[in-house]
């Protein structure tokens, strides 16, 4: 089922991380990790809306010291590149969880833990050296579901991400096409067997619920529009994660760097906006922090890096986009992140 010793020194870019994974992961985990949703119209649009973006430069600025720093949540971050929750590592690599785990440790990066997680959650915060947060999936059983995120809360993950753009995945033609079905090894502990469809209808009053035992700071992910994100604003939450799950549940919704001036623009700095969907260049990063993100998380990239190489391949995904990041920042005139601002934008 691995193929994962492959000579990293052939990757340039993360499209390259991309292109070796193809041919070193079964075609099914491929295929599983790879697809958007029905006719992957806004699988395209998540790339083509940052391509379709112009950057401003700014000459003779003194840009001699970077400063890619910021604070989160009140904790300070060196960088704004973050692992975003993603299911079955088992199926990328034999270890698992815990090996983008050491990854991200060696990158310096937080790690949001799936929910689907093939790795039990205390040997991902035994093995971490960076900070770790959860994604949760809340599941029909509010039992299971409080009980979980009591767990990670005494574990010491620092965030819980509620996912709610995922009542049900999306079409996913070439899932089907490929036969997805988990290989016996491959075991979601927390998923209650319903792999592959969540099925939690979760509604507002449940985020209530939530914040009312939960103790780490809540964030939504996948808003895409200006009134829920008014709405988790009003509610009270931490912060809200400006996703369309990578594109896989609903085709044509576009694409998130898209959305997030007008995010932006509602939430008015009241809580951290934080951004996914197709981010694969330094330029990406630079653009959604311009229009109003203060950190961008990796999905795909993440499981093409653990199938390609484990926690080495893991760690030079980010690397490689925190050099491509410094690059954009010379290249642009800015020095520091914090200060970046819609004016970096050529219109
Ligand atoms: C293979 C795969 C599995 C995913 N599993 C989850 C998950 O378990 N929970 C979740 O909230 N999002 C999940 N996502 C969505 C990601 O968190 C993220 O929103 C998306 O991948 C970002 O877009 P990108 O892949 O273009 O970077 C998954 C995405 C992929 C590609
Ligand atoms: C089991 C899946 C629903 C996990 C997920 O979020 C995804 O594959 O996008």
């Amino acid at each position: 089922m691995y193929n994962n010793s492959a000579d990293l020194s052939e990757i340039v870019n993360l499209f390259d991380f991309e292109q070796m994974a193809a041919t070193r992961m079964s075609r099914m985990a491929y295929e599983y990790v790879a697809s958007g949703a029905a006719d992957e119209i806004s699988l395209r649009w998540n790339r083509t809306a940052f391509d379709n973006i112009k950057l401003n430069t700014s000459v003779l600025n003194d840009v001699s010291r970077l400063d890619t720093s910021f604070t989160l949540l009140g904790r300070p971050m060196p960088h704004p590149i973050m692992i975003a929750p993603t299911a079955f590592h088992r199926l990328m690599h034999p270890e698992a969880e815990l090996a983008t785990a050491k990854g991200a440790g060696m990158a310096n990066t937080t790690y949001v833990v799936s929910s689907f997680t093939t790795t039990p959650l205390n040997q991902i915060a035994q093995a971490a050296t960076s900070p770790l947060w959860f994604q949760l999936y809340v599941r029909d059983d509010r039992s299971f579901t409080k009980d979980l995120v009591q767990q990670a809360e005494a574990l010491g993950y620092q965030a819980l991400c509620i996912t709610v753009d995922t009542p049900t995945p999306g079409i996913r033609d070439r899932q089907v096409r490929a036969g997805f079905a988990l290989p016996e090894e491959v075991i979601a502990h927390y998923s209650l067997g319903e792999i592959g469809a969540p099925k939690n209808p979760i509604t507002w009053r449940d985020i209530e619920w939530l914040q009312s035992f939960t103790k780490i700071p809540i964030l939504l992910k996948g808003i895409m529009s200006t009134d829920d994100a008014a709405k988790a604003v009003q509610v009270g939450v931490s912060g809200i994660i400006v996703s369309n799950h990578g594109a896989r549940n609903l085709d044509t919704v576009p694409a998130t760097i898209e959305v997030l001036p007008r995010i932006a623009s509602i939430v008015n700095k009241q809580i951290p906006i934080l951004l996914d969907g197709g981010v694969r260049r330094g330029t990406d990063i630079l653009k959604a922090i311009a229009l109003g993100a203060q950190a961008v998380l990796l999905g795909k990239p993440i499981c093409y890096g653990l199938a390609c190489g484990g926690a080495e391949g893991v760690a030079k995904v980010i690397e490689i986009l925190k050099d491509e990041l410094h690059l954009a920042m010379l290249l642009t005139g800015q020095p520091r992140l914090v200060n970046l601002n819609r004016s970096l934008i050529w219109h």
